[in-house]
């Protein structure tokens, strides 16, 4: 006993050293692509003449579509337009140091070259080329991580995957499914396209822990720096917690999380979506998160023809311009110290720097309470010279009370988020 404690706190700070390593990308980037991209682009959110308001990556359930019929939108799948090299620098223009693309969703379709089911790009489709390999090389070059969304237990086009119950029986071999697609798909996953980033695991369903452990060894062995996301199952921890979708937290949350998000209110492309966010709302959104402890992962939905809809390229722009000035206070931020939001907007901070997000402009007198640092400078990150602000520091002895008073200009200095640095 006494031997094994000793060694406890080593091997706990064994995992803790690993874990912080394997996690410090993702902790700095606080901003990633979604991109969820299949054979659902085709029926866009329609079947047989009839539209379905939910989520277009569902269309093959919500349409209850016979695996028969909706195989043959494999035959039609042709994105010639797409090119990775675009996917890529409208993430990386947008400010995002991730891409999580979804290598099988639900329908059970492979997005990549797999020995393990032929039902993949490359032996399935007219197109018959790899996206996520071309995606990998794209990546690498430019720098970005490359993640790949999977789902592991839903597989709509698999008799012994879960969830299809207008095809298949209810008795389903699941251990079979794990260890004749799911495993071998992985496997390919974490060896053909290089250094992966994360597998965003999703919908664990009734997995049990065993199954969900197997397949955390499994990413672990293959590649041990790949981040697990929250939706493994089966009670087995990950590296990191997934809010539900577009769930934002009302406050501080520690630890490591992320929203997943959509730019409309589908993760698959419907042509008849037109619902978009604004720029000026994501980009609140982003530093919210931040200043909550969070990262922002926001999604695209290309087109069959391999385009991400005009519409989400000018927001992501749009957010982007404002990253390009204000990048310091999301990157390498940690969550605000004061735990929850102000009428005004919220702060995050890095060492010895509060960055304060300010939403709503008071143009004039600005007070922040409670701060006892002593204050060196006040400056607008948007001003390169770093003319101070001027300042005062209160305190009232009798409340040990700290107040601090800044000199705002009159006008905001971005009408979106503007941050004053202290
Ligand atoms: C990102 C999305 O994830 C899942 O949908 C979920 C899964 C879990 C929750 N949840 O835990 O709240 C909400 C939506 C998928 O079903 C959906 O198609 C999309 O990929």
């Amino acid at each position: 006993i006494a031997l094994l404690n000793a060694f406890t706190p080593m091997i706990f700070a064994q995992k803790n050293i690993a874990q912080d390593e394997r996690m410090e990308w993702w902790r700095d980037a606080r901003f990633g692509m979604f991109i969820h991209w299949g054979l659902y682009a085709i029926p866009a959110g329609e079947w047989e003449g009839k539209e379905y308001p939910q989520i277009g990556e569902w269309i093959m359930k919500n349409a209850r579509i016979p695996v028969a019929e909706y195989e043959k939108l494999a035959q039609q799948f042709n994105p010639v337009k797409f090119n990775a090299h675009d996917f890529v620098m409208t993430a990386k223009n947008a400010g995002m140091k991730y891409i999580t693309i979804t290598s099988k969703h639900h329908d059970g379709f492979a997005m990549f070259k797999s020995e393990a089911s032929k039902y993949n790009i490359v032996d399935a489709t007219p197109y018959g080329k790899d996206v996520i390999k071309a995606l990998a090389d794209e990546c690498h070059k430019q720098e970005l991580k490359l993640c790949f969304y999977y789902s592991q237990s839903r597989d709509w086009h698999e008799p012994n995957g879960l969830d299809n119950d207008w095809d298949f029986p209810k008795e389903r071999d699941f251990q079979k499914y794990l260890d004749e697609k799911v495993k071998p798909q992985l496997t390919e996953l974490l060896t053909n396209y290089g250094l992966v980033g994360m597998i965003w695991f999703d919908t664990p369903m009734t997995i049990s822990e065993e199954q969900a452990q197997s397949l955390k060894n499994l990413v672990r062995s293959l590649q041990p720096a790949c981040i697990i996301s929250g939706r493994l199952g089966g009670g087995v921890e990950t590296d990191y917690k997934s809010t539900g979708d577009n769930v934002i937290p009302a406050e501080t949350v520690s630890g490591d999380w992320e929203v997943p998000a959509t730019l409309n209110n589908t993760w698959g492309f419907k042509k008849n979506d037109h619902n978009w966010k604004s720029p000026e709302a994501l980009t609140r959104l982003l530093f919210d998160i931040a200043a909550k402890g969070g990262n922002y992962l926001l999604n695209v939905g290309p087109t069959a023809e391999g385009v991400i809809p005009q519409a989400s390229v000018d927001i992501l722009a749009k957010v982007g311009k404002w990253m390009k000035t204000n990048s310091e206070c999301i990157y390498g931020t940690k969550a605000s110290p004061y735990k929850m939001e102000f009428k005004w907007g919220n702060i995050t901070q890095k060492p010895g720097k509060l960055y304060l997000g300010i939403f709503n402009w008071p143009g004039s007198d600005f007070y922040l309470e409670g701060l006892k640092n002593k204050v060196k400078k006040v400056y607008l990150l948007s001003d390169k010279q770093q003319k101070v602000l001027p300042f005062k520091e209160y305190y009232n002895s009798d409340t040990d009370h700290h107040r601090l008073k800044i000199d705002l200009p009159e006008e905001a200095p971005d009408k979106v988020v503007s941050v004053v640095v202290i």
